[in-house]
């Protein structure tokens, strides 16, 4: 595993930052664990959040178990393996079965054609992994509901076909062994998104097919070097972070195209978005966005040799080195890590909208083809929306597109029989919403994030509201033709979804950020229109 800096500026800050951390004896207190780093404020939460950087040896003991229930699974012909879980409960298990190339659906989406995909995979051949630190996360309590009700239906025991992953004490660790569904219990002073080696990262992982023993290996090779003050990648990489965020670098993209490891950006971008974003500072990752020489830029490329930092070696190992890098750039930030503390805001909102009779969809300002625009805009058509919100982008601000919508829709999308994989590429692309952020960031010399709603509201969401009030906000929505309901409550998917998108929207404006809904009165309609529109804005 190794760390290296590349660019002048970045080696200065991260040398000048290093040599603070040492003097303060980080490495060696947080070796130890101890909890008193982050000063007073945190440390009743680091005194229980400390637990990763042990877990390399710790989730050994899981290993057995694990081996049982993959085995199980396997003679029983359960192979297809579904992870419903949110946020730290699901994107290491999704980095580490893609980097495998193991099968595993994640559901991470209150999206009700999304998930109706999953739905209509063989019942007869999937184990489902339900997923919940806090056992309370409302996504996660519903596809618990959606299959439990679809297994009995099928005339399937629900017992058989549930294993459930949470902390000891948890509400679902209650209702799991009422219904006899087997509990992996997870290490609880390990937070959410520090979780990617305890049973959260591994459970899953193991079940899917993936070698999570390796995983432990890798990183348990780095562990001795965590306590040094010189040749600590931990140190190396978050001495770069801090120290450059300091510097005024605050964006990080993130270059990980020559790399064997699939996905790693999103399961970081949630860690280090979401630690350190909050009391009006933060690092703000940029996922799949080309450098283009910005001053509050920094590049780190893995296992790459672009990048202002060079970040080398197997996930496993890659996991621990990004989770002590993000502790001490907290440090450095003088914020507290372990805490997410506006994330609550949007969820308080979303419960209260759907206690009410209806949702205050209010009325668009402006209609547009398949496209309905809520919000304050003097623009005339959608393209004018557009270039408007790119023009509102201060400084040292960024765009944030957040699309409320199916992440697989892009591949119901027509492909001519014949079609080589660059046309398919092509046509697939033209059809993704996730296009949008490639094709607005070549309007603006400003960072343009992409996040799948609900999914990024437990990641990015975080720094949105609580790192610096410098972003643009533009939300998606879309109309639902069927809709899933959620069993022994109020509210659909569909319902849950819009009011999910609402809460946050109202988070946002009591921010006074420019913020922009866009309603897809017809989906795909919807999309081609929008991707249009951001090549004219
Ligand atoms: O594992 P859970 O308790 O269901 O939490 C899932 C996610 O929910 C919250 O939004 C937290 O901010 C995330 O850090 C966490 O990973």
């Amino acid at each position: 595993m190794t760390v290296s800096y590349r660019e002048e500026g970045v080696a200065e800050a991260a040398s000048s930052a290093a040599g603070r951390l040492v003097a303060d004896g980080v490495p060696a207190r947080l070796a130890a664990g101890d909890p008193t780093l982050w000063g007073a404020d945190a440390e009743a939460v680091a005194a229980v959040r400390l637990g990763w950087l042990t877990l390399p040896r710790t989730s050994r003991e899981l290993l057995p178990e694990l081996g049982k229930l993959a085995e199980r699974a396997r003679a029983e012909g359960l192979t297809n393996v579904v992870l419903a879980g949110m946020g730290g409960s699901s994107l290491a298990p999704e980095v580490i079965c893609a980097t495998a190339d193991v099968p595993l659906t994640v559901l991470d989406t209150t999206d009700p054609g999304q998930v109706r995909r999953a739905l209509e995979e063989p019942l007869d051949t999937t184990i489902l992994v339900v997923a919940s630190k806090s056992g309370s996360t409302v996504e996660t309590d519903s596809h618990l509901r959606v299959y439990e009700e679809l297994f009995r239906e099928a005339g399937i025991d629900p017992a058989g076909r549930i294993v459930v992953v949470t902390d000891p004490g948890s509400p679902l660790e209650r209702t799991a062994v009422d219904a006899g569904y087997p509990v992996v219990l997870a290490a609880p002073d390990v937070g959410g998104r520090y979780s990617a080696l305890s049973a959260f990262g591994l459970v899953p992982s193991a079940l899917a097919g993936a070698d999570v023993k390796r995983l432990l290996d890798d990183a348990e090779e780095v562990l001795p070097l965590l306590s040094l003050d010189t040749g600590n990648p931990g140190l190396d990489l978050g001495a770069a972070l801090g120290g450059a965020a300091l510097a005024g670098r605050d964006k990080l993209i993130l270059d990980d195209r020559l790399s064997s490891i699939s996905g790693l950006p999103e399961w970081i971008e949630q860690l280090v978005a979401e630690s350190t974003g909050k009391d009006g500072v933060g690092i703000l990752p940029v996922v799949g966005a080309e450098p283009n020489g910005a001053r509050d830029e920094l590049v780190v490329g893995i296992d790459s040799d672009d990048g202002d930092v060079r970040v080398e070696g197997p996930l496993g190992a890659q996991f621990l080195i990004w989770e002590y890098a993000t502790a001490v750039a907290g440090l450095l930030l003088e914020i507290d890590p372990f805490d997410q503390p506006n994330v609550a805001e949007s969820k308080a909102s979303t419960a209260a909208l759907l206690d009410m009779e209806a949702l205050p969809l209010g009325e668009p300002v402006l209609v547009d083809g398949p496209v309905e625009v809520y919000g304050s805009t003097s623009a005339k058509d959608l393209p004018g929306v557009l270039s408007e919100l790119l023009h509102a982008v201060p400084d040292d601000g960024y765009l944030a597109v957040m699309a409320y919508l199916d992440r697989l829709s892009a591949f119901d999308v027509f492909v001519p029989d014949g079609a080589d994989f660059e046309q398919m590429t092509d046509a697939w692309m033209a059809a993704d919403p996730a296009t949008l952020r490639a094709l607005l960031a070549l309007r603006t010399d400003r960072p343009v994030t992409f996040g799948w709603g609900p999914r990024f509201l437990h990641s990015t969401g975080q720094y949105h509201k609580g790192g610096p009030q410098n972003g643009v906000f533009l939300l998606i929505t879309g109309a639902v033709a069927d809709d899933v309901p959620v069993p022994g409550r109020p509210y659909t998917l569909g319902e849950l979804q819009l009011a999910q998108a609402l809460g946050d929207l109202g988070a946002l404006l009591q921010r006074g950020r420019p913020t922009v809904r866009l309603h897809l009165t017809d989906r795909a309609a919807g999309v081609a229109y929008l991707l249009e529109a951001a090549q004219e804005a």
